[in-house]
């Protein structure tokens, strides 16, 4: 049976997250980092270590059959290359910015004008669908110097807490799109190796589905059950079991993560007690 081979981040921000994911997903590989390729010791599966911006042309090549890869990479270098998986992490936006004190207040407003992008051809779809002419810089790094050194108006790049642009005085006017890290797929890949991915991506549902549900307990006074079952979103309906306290139930369920916190006054309110909240490592529906 031959190995599916999947592409991940060398090093930079991609990397960890997913070194992580992989390991989640129960495929362990030895001694990573110093290789370019490894074998997963459990699983028919390569990891190939890559520059981010390469990999779209290993997909299309079919060099590699799948990888993580930042989506906004996909859209620069691999438009025709799908995804299968959103993978919840290393959200960020690519967008138009320039100087704090400057009257441009949308991509419009930089016509005719220079932008610096490490994105030229994101960049330039955006151009072409408003009907926008510019001219485009290609730097690879440090974009947001370009303005205050004069190169440019404008520039387009990655965004996520904003403190780069704001540290160079620079303001966001328009988002060109958000991106998060993906699966992506080559459309080179074999049957037999399909079939190994869909496996993976099967195992990683059950992961990100997990990551963002949570457990929850909680002792109920059977009086007040009713209010507080209806408080309380279950994957099918929250398990109820008596305790061994007359008049007192056990309450199982399970919550989105962010609905925990929502909630957790008005279970309180509701006589709830010892309420005890758990990660799940995976979920399956
Ligand atoms: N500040 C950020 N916050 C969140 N995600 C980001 C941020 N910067 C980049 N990313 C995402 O992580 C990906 C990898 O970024 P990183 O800076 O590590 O690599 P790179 O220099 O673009 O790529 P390469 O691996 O080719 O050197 C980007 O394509 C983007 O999807
Ligand atoms: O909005 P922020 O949270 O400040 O993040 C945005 C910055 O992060 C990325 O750079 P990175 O730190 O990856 O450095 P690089 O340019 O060397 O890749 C990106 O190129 C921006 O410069
Ligand atoms: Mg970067």
């Amino acid at each position: 049976m031959s190995n599916l081979r999947i592409a991940v981040q060398k090093s930079g921000r991609l990397n960890e997250d997913s070194m992580r994911i992989l390991k989640d997903i129960g495929i362990s590989i030895d001694n990573g980092k110093d290789q370019l390729k490894a074998a997963a010791r459990d699983f028919p599966v390569e990891v190939f270590y890559l520059r981010n911006g390469d990999i779209p042309q290993y997909l299309k090549d079919g060099v590699v059959d799948a990888a993580i890869i930042g989506e906004n990479v996909l859209i620069e270098k691999g438009s025709d290359i799908e995804f299968v998986e959103r993978l919840g992490f290393s959200k960020c936006k690519v967008s138009i910015a320039v100087p704090k004190d400057s009257n441009a207040n949308s991509l419009k407003d930089l016509a005719g004008k220079r932008i610096a992008t490490s994105y030229p051809e994101t960049v330039k779809k955006f151009l072409k669908e408003q009907n926008i002419d510019a001219q485009l810089h290609q730097i690879n790094g440090s974009v947001e110097i370009a303005p205050n050194i004069g190169l440019a108006d404008g520039i387009c790049d990655i965004v996520s807490s904003g403190s780069t642009l704001f540290k160079n005085g620079l303001k966001e006017i328009e988002v060109l799109l958000k991106s998060e890290a993906v699966l992506a797929v080559s459309p080179k890949i074999s049957e037999e190796r399909k079939a190994i991915l869909n496996k993976i991506q099967f195992r990683i549902q059950s992961v990100l589905k997990g990551r963002n549900s949570k457990y929850v307990l909680l002792n109920a006074p059977n009086d007040k059950l009713e209010d507080i079952l209806n408080l309380l979103p279950g994957m099918r309906s929250p398990t109820v079991l008596p305790l061994a306290e007359k008049g007192w139930s056990s309450v199982h369920t399970v919550i989105n993560k962010n609905e925990f916190w929502e909630i957790i006054d008005e279970l309180k309110a509701n006589g709830a007690e010892g309420i005890l909240v758990c990660p799940i490592e995976k979920m399956v529906l």
